[in-house]
């Protein structure tokens, strides 16, 4: 079942607009050599567009399983996804995913790794539009001097920035981020952190993220979906996150609300939802 903690936050505006990605009770069965897991079940969800959405919840609990739907990588076993009331069947240009490994091919350098992506969406387009859209989005995330470089020449970080800059360069409606700041120390983290909000910002995207960090989703998102564990998977809350933007993390962490919050997620996962093993 999902709820909204309304004791704890007032509706977010985003429940006046129209829905924008319509999660429909949807259920995914994977065939196994020991017969059918069900991962999820009966999974109801309403993004609206422009929103930050977080995903939270126990290893194993589908939360990938959920958002490769979404990216169009899998498809519902029963239910449907929507997006803009157009139900979503296999990926495409206007839903960009980011992983946690960047999955950057090693031996192109980062404005060609970009320039790959950019290429496959605007093949029409004539070269000097293509070349303008990677140097544009190379520098929105800070990299126009190490566009030269392959993967091995940058940082996890850096690493990072450039997967964002190509989901981001193909200017989608949803931006996907699979845990992207997971293999990143805690410094870089932060900053990325900063940057993606200032991109969204900008770029008013919509974007749904998978962390394990309860502390990174109080700083970025408007909601925090907080699922149950597996099998048969479901959203168990919807805890919205009032705090104003632009966001200050040390503000942030003055405010009462915050440990409030943080201590309610805390207590989803490690009480109400803890994890057996
Ligand atoms: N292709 C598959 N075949 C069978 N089972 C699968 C398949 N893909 C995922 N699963 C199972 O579905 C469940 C959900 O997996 P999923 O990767 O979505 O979890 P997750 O919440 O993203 O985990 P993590 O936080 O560790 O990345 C797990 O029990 C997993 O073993």
């Amino acid at each position: 079942m999902q709820t909204t903690t309304s004791a704890l936050n007032p509706q977010p505006s985003a429940l006046k607009r129209d829905p924008f990605l319509v999660i429909d009770n949807v259920s995914k069965v994977f065939p196994t050599p020991n017969g059918s897991f069900i991962a999820l079940e009966d999974v109801n969800l309403t993004v609206y567009e422009g929103e930050f959405v977080c995903l939270i919840g126990h290893s194993g609990c589908g939360k990938s399983t959920l958002l490769n739907m979404v990216a169009g990588f899998n498809k519902p076993t029963s239910g449907e996804i929507t997006l803009q009331a157009k139900r979503i069947t296999e990926p495409g240009p206007d839903r960009m995913m980011v992983f946690q490994n960047y999955s950057l091919l090693p031996w192109m350098t980062a404005y060609e790794n970009i320039y790959l992506a950019v290429d496959a969406v605007y093949a029409d387009k004539p070269n000097s539009f293509k070349k303008e859209i990677v140097e544009e989005h190379l520098q929105l995330v800070g990299l126009t001097e190490a566009a030269h470089k392959k993967p091995s020449q940058l940082s996890g970080g850096m690493k990072q920035r450039v997967a964002i800059a190509r989901a981001l360069a193909i200017r989608p409606q949803v931006l996907i981020l699979d845990e992207p700041f997971g293999a990143l120390d805690a410094i870089t983290k932060e900053e990325l952190q900063e940057e993606l909000l200032a991109i969204w910002r900008e770029h008013r995207v919509t974007v749904l993220m998978i962390t394990h960090d309860i502390d990174e989703a109080l700083f970025l998102a408007d909601r925090l979906v907080m699922m149950t564990n597996g099998p048969a998977a479901n959203i168990g809350e919807v805890l919205d996150i009032p705090f104003s933007r632009p966001r200050n993390r040390a503000e942030i962490i003055e405010d009462p609300d915050y440990y409030n919050l943080r201590n309610y997620a805390l207590d989803f996962l490690f009480n109400r939802f803890a994890h057996l093993d």
